[in-house]
C-alpha cells in the first residue's frame, strides 16, 4: 500500500489525483489533504479518503468544519497546515497540486522530510529551481513530474542516456486564442480566456495557457528536471494536444508520448513510477484523430514565452520575478481589473525595473517576490 498526501486536494489535479486513488482500491492509503477555501468538497473528501491531518486556508474556516470532521482527524490551517500535511504524516509520496509559487515552502518542506514528490506546481522550480532540486538531490528525494508535457519527456527519456540526446521540444496547443491576432485580443473576455480547448484545468493555468506564459513556465520547469541547456529546449504548436512533448537523440531519432488530453494518466505515472497499471482514460486512436498538425512558434505574438526564455537563461531572481508578476497580473484579469493584453504588459515593465540577483538564495528569493507582487499589483 502507497501513501501519499494531496497538496491542493479540492482543485482540478487534486480531484484528479483523488480519481486515480479511487481507481485502485487498496493500494494508496491518503494520509493528509490540504485545500484552500472549498470546505464542503474537503470534508466528503474526509469523509471519504479517512486521512489522518487535514489542512484549510484559514483558522476561520478550519473552526467551521471541526464538528464535522471525522473523529480523529488532526486538523491544521494556514502556511503551517499546508506543511504539517506535506511533511508531518506518513505519506512516502506528496502530489504538490496548490498554484502558484505559495507551494515552495511546502515542497520543500516534504523533501526534507524524504517524501518523493509528484510535481504539478510548476512555480515553486521556476521561482527556486536551483534549490528545490539541490535539496531533492540532497535528500536522495525523485521529484516525479505530473505536467503532461514533462511526464512526456521523462517517459521518452525511461532507460536513455542523457549524454544521447540532442534537445527536446514541449509542445503547447495555443490556448484560448490560438487563432486571434494580437489585434483581436483586445477585446476578449475572461469567460473567453477560460475556455482552453483541449483541457479543463484551473483558472490560471488556463489563462496562462493563453498567454502562453504556460509554455515559458514549462520551459523553466524543464531545464530543471532534466537538467538541459536553454538551446536544448524548444517550443511546437501542436493545437490536438496528442503528442504531449517528445525527445530528439543525438542520431536524429525521436521519441514522443502520445494520447488523448487526461491527467489521469501523467497522474497515475508519477504515482506508480516504475509500474504502469490500467487507466480510466480513453485509448487514443490516431485513425479517429485522423492528422495532427503542427506550427513554428511566433514569437511576436506570443512574447511572454520570448521573456521566459530570456528570464530562464538570464537565471538568478528574473524567472522569480517573471513568475510572480504573472501571478499577481493575472489574479487581477480575472478580478476584471485589467485586460488581456495587461497581462503581458505588467510582465514586461516588472522585468524592465528588476535588479537580477545572481545565486539567491531562499530569502532573496521570498524578497524578490514580495516586492514584484506589490509593484505588479499597482502597474
Ligand atoms: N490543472 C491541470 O491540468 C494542470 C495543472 N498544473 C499545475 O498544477 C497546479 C494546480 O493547478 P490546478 O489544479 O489547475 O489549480 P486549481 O486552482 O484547480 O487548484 C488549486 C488548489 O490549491 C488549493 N489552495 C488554494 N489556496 C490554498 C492554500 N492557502 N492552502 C492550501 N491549498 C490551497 C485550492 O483549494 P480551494 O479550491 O479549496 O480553495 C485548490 O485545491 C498549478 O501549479 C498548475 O500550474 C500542471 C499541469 C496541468
Ligand atoms: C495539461 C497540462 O499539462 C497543461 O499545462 C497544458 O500543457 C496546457 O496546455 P497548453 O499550455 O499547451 O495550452
Ligand atoms: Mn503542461
Amino acid at each position: 500500500m502507497k501513501k501519499i498526501a494531496v497538496l491542493g486536494s479540492t482543485g482540478s489535479i487534486g480531484t484528479q489525483t483523488l480519481d486515480v486513488v479511487s481507481m485502485h482500491p487498496g493500494l494508496y492509503q491518503v494520509e493528509g489533504l490540504a485545500a484552500g477555501a472549498n470546505t464542503s468538497l474537503l470534508l466528503e473528501q474526509a469523509q471519504h479518503y479517512r486521512p489522518k491531518k487535514v489542512s484549510v486556508a484559514t483558522k476561520e474556516l478550519a473552526e467551521q468544519i471541526r464538528e464535522q470532521l471525522p473523529p480523529g482527524t488532526e486538523l491544521y490551517w494556514g502556511d503551517e497546515g499546508l506543511i504539517e500535511v506535506a511533511a508531518g504524516t506518513e505519506a512516502d509520496t506528496v502530489v504538490t497540486a496548490v498554484m502558484g509559487s505559495m507551494g515552495l515552502p511546502s515542497t520543500l518542506a516534504a523533501i526534507e522530510a524524504g517524501k518523493q514528490i509528484g510535481l504539478a506546481n510548476k512555480e515553486t522550480l521556476v521561482t527556486a529551481g536551483h534549490i528545490v532540486t539541490e535539496k531533492a538531490r540532497k535528500k536522495g528525494v525523485k521529484l516525479l513530474p505530473i505536467d503532461s508535457e514533462h511526464s512526456a519527456i521523462f517517459q521518452c527519456l525511461n532507460g536513455e542516456r542523457m549524454q544521447d540526446v540532442a534537445g527536446i521540444t514541449l509542445t503547447a496547443s495555443g490556448g484560448s486564442f490560438r487563432d486571434l491576432t494580437r489585434e483581436q485580443l483586445k477585446d476578449v473576455t475572461v469567460e473567453q480566456a477560460l475556455q482552453h480547448p483541449n483541457w479543463s484545468m484551473g483558472a490560471k493555468i488556463t489563462i496562462d495557457s493563453a498567454t502562453m506564459v504556460n509554455k515559458g513556465l514549462e520551459v523553466i520547469e524543464a531545464h530543471w528536471l532534466f537538467g538541459l541547456s536553454y538551446d536544448q529546449i524548444r517550443v511546437l504548436l501542436h493545437p490536438e494536444s496528442i503528442i504531449h512533448s517528445f525527445v530528439e537523440f543525438k542520431d536524429t531519432s525521436i521519441i514522443a508520448q502520445l494520447g488523448n488530453p487526461d491527467m489521469r494518466v501523467p497522474i497515475q505515472y508519477a504515482l506508480t513510477y516504475p509500474d504502469r497499471m490500467v487507466s480510466p482514460a480513453k485509448p487514443l486512436s490516431l485513425a479517429e484523430a485522423g492528422s495532427l498538425h503542427f506550427r513554428e512558434m511566433d514569437y511576436e505574438r506570443f512574447p511572454c514565452l520570448r521573456l521566459a526564455f530570456e528570464c530562464g537563461k538570464m537565471g538568478g531572481t528574473a524567472p522569480t520575478a517573471f513568475n510572480a508578476a504573472n501571478e499577481v497580473a493575472v489574479a487581477r484579469f480575472l478580478r476584471g481589473e485589467i485586460s488581456f493584453l495587461a497581462i503581458e504588459d505588467i510582465i514586461a515593465r516588472v522585468l524592465d525595473r528588476h535588479h537580477n540577483t545572481v545565486n539567491p538564495d531562499l530569502p532573496a528569493i521570498e524578497a524578490c517576490d514580495h516586492e514584484v507582487r506589490a509593484t505588479a499589483a499597482v502597474l
